[in-house]
């Protein structure tokens, strides 16, 4: 699903009113009663107090015509109008006298006004700003919408939290409504993801307004959601008459005395992910261990029993994962800087690898093209420096990744791939993941979809994606603090049977 920028949305909304022939109001009116659908099929007449505060723009106004919708249906109300300029929008002006001609008047907020009583068990309707915010709300709004955040009432946003720009990081954080729940209009917007943001729309959920499907299928995106259905085409199905070279050998280089298990991790992911063969190269220490512990796996070692200090393959691998557990001894730093230069398979950049990559900056130059990088948070800084908000990171990563030509996957709760341009937000995934080995898992499921023939950005996408469904299943049987890695990969088959899962509806209608 493609996620607009504000510019985006404004452009579907005037080119929704061009084609269908109506009016903005008309619009409104569209959007708002999906609003007061959504919730007088929750509250289904119950007397609790609403408060809603409505701001002066089209937000404002969407709040104005669910008042008037849920003052229709008996709703017990109380109207505040925020009233922080005197540039009302047309919609709004429209929907104000329309809620007098149905007798609610609305209490208007100044500068100089009061804060009001809100209950902890009212419901408000936080309709004060949407898209339309461009600077940093005046200080007596930003107290109101701290009033609103320490009442602790349940607060339902109209579109977007109120003070939460679409397009960039808050001017002032503690002047952000912190929303229970945020209907927001027809597209998901990027800010719903980024760590910095996500918190203030904990739950949200899309509501469609029958904005323009033409024009929003035309308009090319800087980034989109990644959810089953984009996944779904991506999948390559296996050939009946295919056999163990139809998907390819995947080589997994890491591991140094004490952290052979990431290899082990990455191996057994990859064989799991559908992976032909899986070759690891390990420093000597790791020998035993991993031929008992990944019985499918080859292993090859180095002359040194600590460490790798040299990487020699005798055979060109479909496919590399390189880095989890690897250490960053000066002879690995040189085996990496050799083998950089020389090898010319896919490669998956993981861990260590990034670090030393990050210490030693004259090797990027030598990293082939296409290649994937799977930094967490810490490591991405090491390599594209600091960064004061979540869309200046996105900025910096982006430049590096075309600079290099390269895949760059920034891991974290929605985990964005990053790639010619354009970013690819997953939606799988669960906090249970952040746990130890977590990323070897998906290193050695995106090598292996490599291997599969997988182009890298779509390994990338897909094995991402796979990962946190995987771990979703794990978390869904072991609850999320007992989610080990090891789980993640056990769950790497249900995972794909659930992306080939029919939904309930259709399994009813078609039972077999
Ligand atoms: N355009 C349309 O046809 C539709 C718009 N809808 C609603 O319209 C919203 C956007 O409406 P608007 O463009 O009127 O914008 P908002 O209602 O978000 O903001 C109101 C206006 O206040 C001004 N403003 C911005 N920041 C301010 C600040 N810090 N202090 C004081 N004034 C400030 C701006 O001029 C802005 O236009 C959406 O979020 C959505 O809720 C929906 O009704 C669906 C249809
Ligand atoms: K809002």
């Amino acid at each position: 699903m493609k996620i607009f920028s504000s510019h985006q949305i404004y452009q579907a909304d005037k080119s929704t009113i061009q084609k269908e022939q109506i009016t903005s109001d008309a619009l409104m009116e569209r959007a708002a009663t999906q609003l007061f659908e959504w919730m007088h099929a929750r509250l289904r007449g119950t007397q609790v107090n609403i408060k809603l505060f409505c701001g002066i723009g089209n937000n404002g106004g969407d709040g104005l015509v669910l008042a008037r919708k849920l003052h229709e249906h008996g709703y017990s109300i109380h109207v505040f109008v925020v009233n922080y300029s005197d540039k009302r929008s047309e919609d709004f002006l429209l929907n104000l006298e329309r809620l007098k001609d149905g007798k609610v008047w609305p209490d208007f907020i100044n500068n100089d006004s009061g804060l009001p009583n809100i209950s902890e068990s009212d419901i408000v309707v936080d309709a004060i700003f949407g898209i339309g915010l461009n600077r940093v709300p005046d200080d007596w709004v930003g107290n109101l919408i701290a009033h609103i955040n320490a009442s602790n009432a349940f607060t339902l946003s109209v579109d977007v939290p109120s003070g939460l720009p679409v397009d960039r990081s808050p001017w002032e954080p503690s002047y952000v409504i912190r929303s229970s729940y945020v209907l927001s209009f027809q597209l998901p917007k990027l800010i719903f993801f980024l760590p910095e943001t996500g918190a203030y729309a904990n739950q949200w959920e899309l509501l469609d307004i029958g904005l323009d499907a033409e024009f929003i299928a035309k308009t090319e995106t800087d980034f989109e959601l990644i959810g089953r259905p984009e996944i779904l085409p991506k999948y390559r199905p296996r050939s009946k008459f295919s056999h163990k070279g139809t998907y390819g050998h995947a080589v997994i280089i890491g591991g140094s005395y004490g952290k052979i298990g990431a290899v082990q991790l990455a191996c057994n992911a990859c064989l799991s992910v559908g992976c032909g063969l899986v070759t690891a190269v390990v420093p000597k220490c790791g020998y035993h261990s991993l031929q008992t512990a990944v019985p499918e796996a080859m292993v090859l070692t180095g002359s040194r029993d600590k460490i790798i200090s040299r990487i020699e393959i005798p055979f060109s691998p479909t496919a590399v994962g390189i880095g989890v557990g690897m250490g960053k001894d000066e002879d690995t730093v040189q085996a990496l800087a050799v083998y950089l230069k020389g090898s010319g398979a896919p490669m998956v950049i993981d861990a260590d690898a990034l670090n030393i990559l990050s210490e030693n900056r004259d090797l990027l130059k030598d990293i082939p093209e296409m290649s994937i990088l799977t930094p967490h948070p810490k490591e991405l800084e090491r390599l594209i420096g600091p960064w004061t908000s979540d869309f200046e990171m996105l900025d910096k990563a982006k430049s590096f990744a075309d600079r290099y030509n390269l895949v760059v996957v920034i891991k974290g709760a929605h985990t964005i791939t990053l790639y010619n341009g354009k970013g690819y937000v997953n939606t799988t995934g669960n906090p249970g993941m952040a746990t130890a080995g977590s990323g070897d898992v998906l290193t050695g499921m995106v090598a292996g979809l490599l291997a599969q023939g997988y182009p890298p950005a779509e390994a990338a996408i897909f094995g991402v994606y796979l990962h946190g469904l995987a771990g979703d299943i794990g978390a869904s049987k072991n609850g999320y603090e007992a989610l080990k890695a090891s789980i993640i990969v056990d769950n790497i088959g249900s995972a794909y049977s659930e992306l080939f899962r029919k939904p309930e509806a259709e399994q009813k209608e078609n039972p077999r």
